[in-house]
């Protein structure tokens, strides 16, 4: 089979029909600089501008460039920058697919090999937005940072580079600032960039007109994006290479429904007119709702209920929803007690649950839970802690399944062994990986390998994983009664298995 290629593109090689192909010339100049070349990112902001470009309002193409070392930009110019994205799902009780190959990406910097290239992206007025999406562990400060570094090692570090080129190219051009639009799900991602930057450029002794320059003519917005992702479908990529009839390293998948809320001034929104192509992007002054609503109820289920439903033996989202009991729990955990926890307006927070519970039914797409399950912790922390806190503070008792899924947590590292940066444990007779950080990992195998199999045993692995402040932000022993109940149920797991016990539980 040929490979999906610009050439293959303009030849007579017959696509099939329903595949929506570009309409637009893959020579527009180059306007965004992206970070990060990842699945979310293709299937949402690529996706994006290649609807306008389709529609003549952007007229411009995306530059990529990998964040780390290894990564997908290699296969990204062998393809020309192309690949093929489906988006699937129902539409009004409907089986919707959209197939479409998209076109928006230029190339790929790889800026461990291609430094100079990178650095001349600087000096090309045209860049004037930049896009990323580096996991939440790519907006960090690292202090062993260096602008001597070709890269610098971090994101923020290699973006700090970048506009203090641009400075100095364009001898501080005021109309030379660029608008920064991170999609990281950290809060505020945007101010936090920022800060960063700014941190660096300090810890660098760079010159103040360099930061003035930075502060007033250059905008980092907030932002917060909604679609879930499979990313390339592995378990059906041959049924659809056979449909497509190309080879494409690069398939990608997605669900259709798609929110990017963007916390910036509507001159920014008009000149990336997603709306006039009927995106699903809110231009807003305030993204706090946006953000509280889908992190804690759609993330927050996520995270509530992914380690329970993995130890029970499922593998996807679509079958934890329709199974006769995680079904029912994840259903009650997001009714009776995130909803509850949640201090908005409850009409739009019940629309906005039915509407979750529904995209995690999408009998269309495949989420795996073990993908989910990656760097737990710290989604815990941000996604699932807030809403017990919340729930307590509210009723003065603790939420029962959040709780129970804090056990659940907890027993996903059980007699986990820590090789390299990843931690391999046992699923019945499988071994699966728990990927986190690696002193998170290391924490949880030390604990596990003292534990005692008893009541007691289990209560004092409770209590000593809560007082890990560094994993939860605060010493969770505090709150009255967490560590007792998580203590108990994490007995249980240990004792009666994870089935019995959710099913006792649920029942
Ligand atoms: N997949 C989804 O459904 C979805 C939806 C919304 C948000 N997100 C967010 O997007 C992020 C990426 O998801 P994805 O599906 O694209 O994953 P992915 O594995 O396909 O891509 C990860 C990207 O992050 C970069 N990266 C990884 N570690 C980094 C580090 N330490 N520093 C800098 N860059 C780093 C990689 O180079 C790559 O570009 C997730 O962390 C998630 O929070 C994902
Ligand atoms: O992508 P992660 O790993 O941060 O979290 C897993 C899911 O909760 C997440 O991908 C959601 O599907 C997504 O945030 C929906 O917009």
């Amino acid at each position: 089979m040929a490979k999906l290629s610009q050439k293959l593109l303009q030849s007579d090689f017959s696509f099939p029909a329903g595949l929506s192909l570009p309409a637009y010339s893959p020579e527009l100049p180059e306007k965004v600089i992206q970070f990060g070349e990842g699945n979310f990112l293709r299937a949402f902001v690529d996706w994006m501008f290649h609807r306008l470009n389709q529609q003549g309002l952007f007229n411009g193409r995306i530059v990529v460039v990998q964040p780390i070392a290894e990564g997908l930009v290699g296969k990204l110019n062998d393809q020309d920058g192309l690949y093929t994205l489906l988006l699937r799902g129902l539409q009004d009780g409907r089986a919707v697919e959209q197939k479409e190959v998209i076109r928006s990406i230029s190339r790929g910097i790889n800026p461990y090999t291609q430094w100079q290239e990178y650095l001349r992206c600087a000096g090309n007025p045209d860049i004037e937005f930049v896009i990323s999406n580096t996991t939440e562990a790519g907006i960090t400060f690292d202090a062993s940072d260096r602008l001597e570094n070709t890269p610098p090692v971090s994101f923020p570090g290699k973006l700090t580079a970048y506009l203090y080129h641009r400075f100095q190219h364009f001898q501080g051009d005021p109309s030379k600032g660029m608008v920064m639009i991170p999609c990281e799900l950290i809060d505020r991602n945007g101010d936090t960039l920022k800060k960063v930057v700014l941190k660096l450029a300090a810890a660098w002794r760079l010159p103040s007109a360099f930061t003035e320059w930075v502060e007033k003519h250059n905008l980092f917005l907030n932002s917060l994006v909604d679609r879930v992702v499979t990313g390339y479908p592995r378990g059906e990529i041959q049924d659809i290479l056979a449909r497509l009839g190309y080879e494409d390293d690069l398939v990608n998948t997605g669900e259709l429904f798609h929110l990017w809320v963007i916390e910036g001034p509507q001159s920014v929104g008009e000149r990336l007119p997603f709306t006039k192509v009927g995106l699903n992007v809110v231009w807003t002054d305030d993204m706090t709702p946006y953000r509280t609503r889908k992190v804690r109820i759609l993330n927050g289920a996520h995270t509530a209920s992914v380690p329970a439903a993995f130890l029970y033996g499922l593998e996807t989202v679509g079958e934890m929803m329709d199974h006769a009991v995680l079904g029912r729990y994840v259903r009650q955990i997001v009714a009776d007690e995130i909803v509850p926890s949640i201090d908005l307006d409850k009409t739009m927070l019940t629309e906005f649950a039915a509407s979750v519970i529904e995209r995690f039914q999408n009998p269309y797409i495949q989420h795996y839970l073990i993908s989910i399950l990656l760097n737990s912790s710290s989604k815990f922390k941000a996604r699932v802690l807030p809403s017990i806190l919340e729930y307590r503070r509210l009723t003065g008792k603790l939420p029962v399944k959040l709780t129970f899924s804090l056990a659940a947590l907890l027993a996903a590292y059980k007699n986990g062994v820590v090789e390299g940066t990843q931690m391999k444990v046992m699923r019945g007779k499988d071994e699966f990986t728990m990927k986190d950080d690696l002193w998170v990992l290391e924490f949880f195998a030390a604990l596990w390998a003292g534990f005692e199999s008893t009541a007691a045993g289990a209560l004092e692995t409770a209590q000593k994983a809560l007082a890990n402040a560094d994993i939860w932000g605060q010493d969770l022993n505090e709150i009255p009664g967490l560590a007792a109940k998580t203590g108990d149920y994490l007995w249980q797991i240990v004792n009666d298995g994870m089935q019995a016990t959710v099913d006792r539980l649920v029942k």
